[in-house]
């Protein structure tokens, strides 16, 4: 039996320029027409950097369609610089010196397509790049079925990165079901951004509750940024929307509907440190009982 343990490598100490800014999530309608993405895309963004937030969230897949049989020919080369989508982030990112995490994005790279996040500085440089480590899968008889896996290789590394906006852990929307992820990125000092793109069967009933969980669980801000729902989409996968900003006490900073809209709330990053002092869950953890190991399945 191996114990799972978690022995992140040290990070420098985080150079944080704000301790208090607006965050917008710009949960956009995503069109079969990439150009017309990138332009609405663009317009969301600057519209809420002119706004005032020094930091965008973007929704999972927001440059084409969320659909596993154009998800491969719609991926962009990013490492190899031909990604019109990345392009125009880095290029809004420069000009309002903003931090923008950029929901994600097929990326197609050594003959595979990963579902990819780029985070990208107030200079346009990429800050770092998440593949979403956990595909999705789903099979409910006469619902849905759904196998991310038929297009997308899973990532292989959890993603923390030093911004002007604090220290961000990042995750793409199936991410956050798994409570160990955001406990890694707690254990590094920081919140936790996941962008989604959850369906109608589960979102109703479990979108809020999985990011006050990680949120409360951990004690930091959860943000999250979805496609608005296409009132026309097919009923293969049809959006959730709902993006949302929770404090580390649980508490709804700012919430969207399921329409195309910009969400802007404030993060405060005094809160984490107040709410740990006040429920200093922390100390109280016993560590000494909780040990995962892994056990063979049957
Ligand atoms: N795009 C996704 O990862 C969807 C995840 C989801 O809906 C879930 O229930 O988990």
């Amino acid at each position: 039996m191996v114990p799972t343990s978690v022995s992140p490598p040290p990070l420098r100490p985080p150079q944080v320029n704000m301790q208090k800014y607006q965050v917008a999530l710009c949960q956009l309608l995503v069109s079969p027409d990439k150009e017309e993405n990138l332009a609405r895309a663009r317009a969301r963004i600057e519209a809420a950097a002119d706004a005032g937030a020094m930091l965008i969230v973007m929704p999972e897949i927001w440059s084409c369609p969320y659909s596993l049989e154009t998800l491969p020919s719609d991926a962009e080369d990013i490492d190899g610089g031909a990604s019109p989508s990345i392009s125009m982030l880095s290029e809004v990112a420069a000009a309002r010196k903003i931090t923008i995490v950029g929901g994600s994005i097929p990326e197609k790279a050594s003959g595979k397509v990963f579902n990819t996040c780029c985070v990208i500085g107030p200079d346009g440089h990429i800050l770092a790049k998440h593949r979403k480590l956990h595909l999705f899968e789903i099979d409910i008889p006469g619902d849905i079925k759904f196998k991310e896996s038929d297009a997308f290789t899973g990532g292989q590394e959890p993603t923390v990165v030093d911004t002007d906006v604090g220290r961000i852990g990042i995750g793409i929307c199936h991410d956050i079901r798994f409570p160990e992820l955001a406990m890694l990125y707690r254990s590094r000092e920081k919140y936790f951004f996941p962008s989604s793109a959850f369906n109608m069967s589960t979102g109703e009933l479990l979108w809020d509750l999985m990011q006050k969980s990680r949120a409360v669980d951990n004690q930091l801000f959860v943000a999250t940024c979805s496609p608005a729902r296409d009132p026309d989409a097919k009923p293969q996968y049809i959006i959730w929307g709902h993006s949302s900003l929770i404090g580390p006490f649980g508490e709804v900073l700012a919430a969207a509907g399921h329409e195309e809209t910009t969400a802007i709330g404030e993060i405060d990053l005094s809160m984490i440190q107040s709410t740990r002092e006040s429920l200093p869950l922390e100390m109280q953890s016993r560590g000494d009982l909780y040990r995962l190991v892994d056990v063979q399945r049957q």
